[in-house]
């Protein structure tokens, strides 16, 4: 809607509020356990749900093959997240239960527990006080895509799907070095995790199962049944690769569970682009404008048209810019800067823009009536970008978590970084 024709004028106050509040969010998580719970009366359920305050807890699903290393990595989020490790062996062991005693039975006669068997324990576990209250990690469960449904239908939906991949070759080698330790139920690993103390060296088991053809047997069914459990979690999947170091694999694994829930929220981006002239800023502000409807400031006109239409816009527009930015800093060496600038001209029978290198114009007959701008010489370029740094070093203490963006590479790519930025904004900077 053209907002200068609405009936009403909405402050901007009212939706900054709603975002910074994270209103929508917590109508949202109200609805939906309203619609799944169905309580007989629901404002003493909403009031109870509020005061749990526990819409943000972990809610994982770690999948992968055997020897992957997923309950490695769920174990290490486990204990930074603060949260709980569910696992089909902790599900079937537990004493306390009789639904878990029966499944036990069953997989001494059986060798294995029923889909069903395996959800109702997992939705018992789930609901139980310490997985409402700090969330819950499924290690290898769903196993299979009836499990998934069962799982969706109960309405426990997690928030983040992990899935480890690795060379089945690699799998079948590393899963005969596992070793267990009992005492602790701590993984290690012959070659790629040994512990230096001589006391659980000693007491680490071997554990059933690990032999290659039992590896390959359990590969085989993985895969068969992976792909038709994927499509039950759209938009919330992450492929982690597992054929690398721990390390590295639990660290992207932890940067994506705190990367925050998309959602679809009503949410108006506010991004600033700080960079030199010719770094890309109006391009990306264009790319970003169309993508997200928003409006394109460009500060120069802005102050232009505010001059002469003597008009109070500054104190208009303050309300927008005192908020919460996401600041980027488009980062391109001199060199680039110089290239990308010198040999820009302009059609003046068209205004048409024209690069010598990367766009030139397409007759003879316009390349000789191009001109230049007399400020793209070098000379300008070298001062204004001096000026630019002189006033960045003050630009990026204001702005404290300005995400610095290398801008000199193709613009998809840079506007791929700023865009995902803008919707997970990362604790760390991206260079
Ligand atoms: N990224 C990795 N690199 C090397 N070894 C690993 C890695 N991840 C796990 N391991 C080792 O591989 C074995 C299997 O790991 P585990 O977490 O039990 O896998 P899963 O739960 O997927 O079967 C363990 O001995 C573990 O120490």
């Amino acid at each position: 809607m053209d907002a200068t024709t609405a009936p009403h004028l909405i402050p901007p106050e009212m939706p900054q509020y709603g975002e910074d509040n994270h209103i929508f969010e917590l109508m949202q998580n109200l609805l939906e356990q309203l619609l799944i719970h169905q309580p007989q009366d629901p404002i003493p359920f909403m009031i109870q749900h509020l005061h749990r305050n526990n819409d943000n807890v972990p809610k994982i699903v770690i999948l992968g093959p055997p020897a992957s290393g997923k309950t490695t990595i769920a174990m290490w989020l486990c204990k930074h997240l603060d949260s709980n490790l569910v696992t089909k062996e902790n599900l079937t062991g537990r004493e306390a239960s009789h639904l878990a005693e029966a499944a036990r039975a069953h997989l001494e006669s059986s060798k294995t527990v029923s889909n069903k068997m395996l959800v109702t324990l997992v939705k018992e576990r789930l609901n139980e006080d310490d997985c409402l209250r700090k969330g819950w990690i499924l290690d290898g469960i769903p196993e299979n895509r009836e499990q998934a449904l069962m799982i969706q239908t109960l309405g426990l939906a997690p928030r983040h799907v992990i899935v480890l991949s690795a060379p089945d070759t690699v799998l079948i080698e590393r899963n005969v070095g596992k070793r267990i330790d009992p005492v602790t139920g701590e993984i290690y690993h012959t070659t790629f995790d040994w512990p230096s103390e001589p006391e659980i060296q000693n007491r680490l088991t071997e554990p059933e199962g690990i032999s290659e053809l039992e590896t390959a047997q359990k590969l085989l069914e993985y895969h068969r049944n992976i792909i038709r459990i994927l499509p039950s979690y759209p938009k919330i999947l992450k492929n982690i690769s597992a054929d690398q170091p721990c390390v590295d694999v639990f660290y992207q694994a932890l940067t994506y569970v705190q990367t925050g829930r998309r959602c679809n929220a009503p949410f108006t981006p506010k991004v600033l682009l700080c960079g030199p002239s010719g770094s890309g800023k109006s391009l990306q502000a264009t790319l970003l404008a169309q993508k997200y409807g928003l409006v394109n400031v460009f500060c120069g006109q802005l102050l232009k048209e505010a001059v002469a239409a003597k008009s109070s816009f500054g104190e208009l527009i303050q309300p927008f810019f005192e908020k919460q930015m996401t600041v980027f800093f488009l980062n391109v060496p001199l060199d680039s800067i110089l290239e990308r600038l010198t040999l820009r001209r302009t059609d003046p029978v068209t205004g048409e823009r024209f690069h010598l290198m990367y766009k030139p114009p397409p007759t003879m007959e316009v390349q000789v009536r191009l001109l230049q701008n007399p400020k793209d010489s070098e000379e300008h370029i070298r001062l204004r970008m001096d000026l630019f740094y002189r006033n960045f070093g003050d630009l990026e203490q204001f702005y404290d978590r300005a995400i610095t963006v290398n801008g000199d590479q193709d613009p998809y790519t840079v506007f791929e970084y700023i865009e995902s930025g803008i919707i997970n904004p990362l604790p760390k900077k991206m260079t």
